[in-house]
């Protein structure tokens, strides 16, 4: 993983050299903090040791009793989707990788209608074993397979805490299961069981995963001039500190567009506390460009945008062709075009003054995806560090789900009574 932060100086907002050279001090006693965490397995901090102490052999274990299926689908919700689905959005597979990490009935009745069930193996991932949404789709997936005729313990896999409904679930009916580390926030936790059993189903080196997550951990360091994951971290902090409250997360390659979704959830939910924070905007390049660019170069001045590519790719030629005007791409290839969109996009934006920050990785393949996944989560825990919010937590999101339980009649919650205070101004 590289990361250029040449387009973030002399912006609008902008650091200078000097404002980064300020900053390195905080990073180096940043870095203390975060190695210590590290070093004693303190909880959040345990996520950036997960290179090392993930057990690819338990996963091996825990999906080789099934014969390789024709399709996966993952059950979960936040970080107990969002990984395994980036893994699998990002890395070609004969198995066929599906989530439901929603209860839109539309979606899962298509989904289940689509699904070839007796050969389908369905993961169901939550840490806290309680979440609503995960465990509605699992009780409507497994009625999907009993009226397929399908033995739902022949075909699920459970990753979950030490206990909680799917803990019980799995010991009651002796299934295969997986641990969710202790320690490791959802968001945290794609290099783990969480988000990498699936990538052991479809046949991935999961392996290779965690070697590039370790590779990662090598290049952290006590200055952000010696380590790509921290001054991605201290740019995007000290840039928010300086107005860029949105930070635009483009990758220019459709196999990383659920990694900027990833992403979202990581930046969102860690720093998002105390008024403080950055909004992640999902784009994707070079369809964004004709969209969401015009906002980003000549909207208001607070946002930043990050740019992501592979510099290695396959590539396809594109035919020569006499159309008026076009006969220039004939003979190049999409890729060409891809990478001649990305330096536009870039240099256009430098030339409006916007500060974008360009992160580059060799290919999108498991040790690369490994390395960028881990940089981006050390990223945000040195963010949560400089900014001193809780980075691990997330309590703002409990009560939306109490209001969400009361209005069901999952117990007396304040928050569902307050649902019916809404102030309303309808026009129909
Ligand atoms: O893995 P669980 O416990 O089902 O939680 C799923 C997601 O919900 C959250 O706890 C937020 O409600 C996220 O932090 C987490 O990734």
């Amino acid at each position: 993983m590289r990361v250029d932060l040449g387009n973030a100086l002399e912006t609008t907002p902008g650091l200078t050299t000097e404002t980064l050279d300020r900053l390195d001090d905080r990073v180096a006693a940043a870095h203390e903090r975060i190695a210590a965490g590290m070093a004693d397995d303190e909880f959040g901090y345990a996520a950036l040791t997960l290179p090392e102490t993930a057990d690819p052999d338990a996963i091996h274990a825990a999906v080789d009793g099934f014969d390789r299926p024709e399709a996966v689908l993952t059950v979960g919700i936040g970080g107990s989707a969002l990984g395994a689905a980036t893994l699998s959005n990002a890395l070609a597979s004969d198995v066929d990788a599906y989530v439901l990490d929603n209860v839109d009935p539309d979606d899962a009745r298509a989904l289940l209608a689509d699904l070839p069930l007796d050969d389908t193996v369905v993961n169901v991932v939550s840490k806290s074993g309680t979440t609503a949404e995960t465990l509605a789709n699992f009780l409507v997936v497994r009625e999907a397979m009993a009226d397929a005729g399908v033995d739902w313990t022949e075909r699920t896999l459970v990753t979950t805490g030490a206990s909680g409904n799917l803990r019980e679930l799995a010991d009651r009916h002796d299934l295969p299961s997986l641990p969710v580390p202790d320690g490791v926030p959802g968001r945290f936790s794609v290099l783990s069981t969480v988000g990498l059993a699936v990538a052991a189903l479809q046949g991935h080196d999961v392996e290779a995963v965690l070697a590039g997550g370790r590779d990662g951990m090598d290049a952290l360091a006590g200055s952000l001039y010696e380590s790509p994951a921290y001054a991605y971290g201290a740019a995007t902090y000290a840039l928010a500190e300086r107005g860029a409250l949105t930070n635009a997360v483009m990758p220019y390659a459709e196999s990383l567009e659920t990694f900027a979704e990833w992403f979202a959830q990581l930046w969102a939910e860690s720093l998002g506390k105390d008024g403080l924070g950055q909004t992640p905007a999902r784009a994707l390049g070079a369809t964004d460009q004709h969209s969401q660019l015009q906002l980003y170069r000549a909207g208001p001045p607070d946002k930043l945008v990050t740019l992501v590519r592979p510099t290695e790719r396959a590539d396809a030629p594109i035919p020569e062709t006499d159309l008026d005007g076009l006969a220039y791409l004939g003979g190049s290839s999409l890729g060409d075009l891809l990478d001649a969109e990305f330096e536009a996009t870039e240099a256009s934006l430098a030339a409006a003054g916007v500060p974008n920050v360009r992160v580059e990785v060799d290919r999108v393949d498991e040790r690369a995806l490994g390395e960028l996944l881990f940089g981006m989560e050390a990223a945000c825990v040195l963010y949560g560090e400089l900014a001193s919010v809780s980075t691990f937590t997330q309590p703002a999101v409990e009560w939306g789900k109490k209001a969400a339980r009361g209005l069901l009649g999952g117990g007396d919650f304040a928050e569902a009574e307050a649902v019916d205070e809404k102030r309303e101004l309808r026009i129909e």
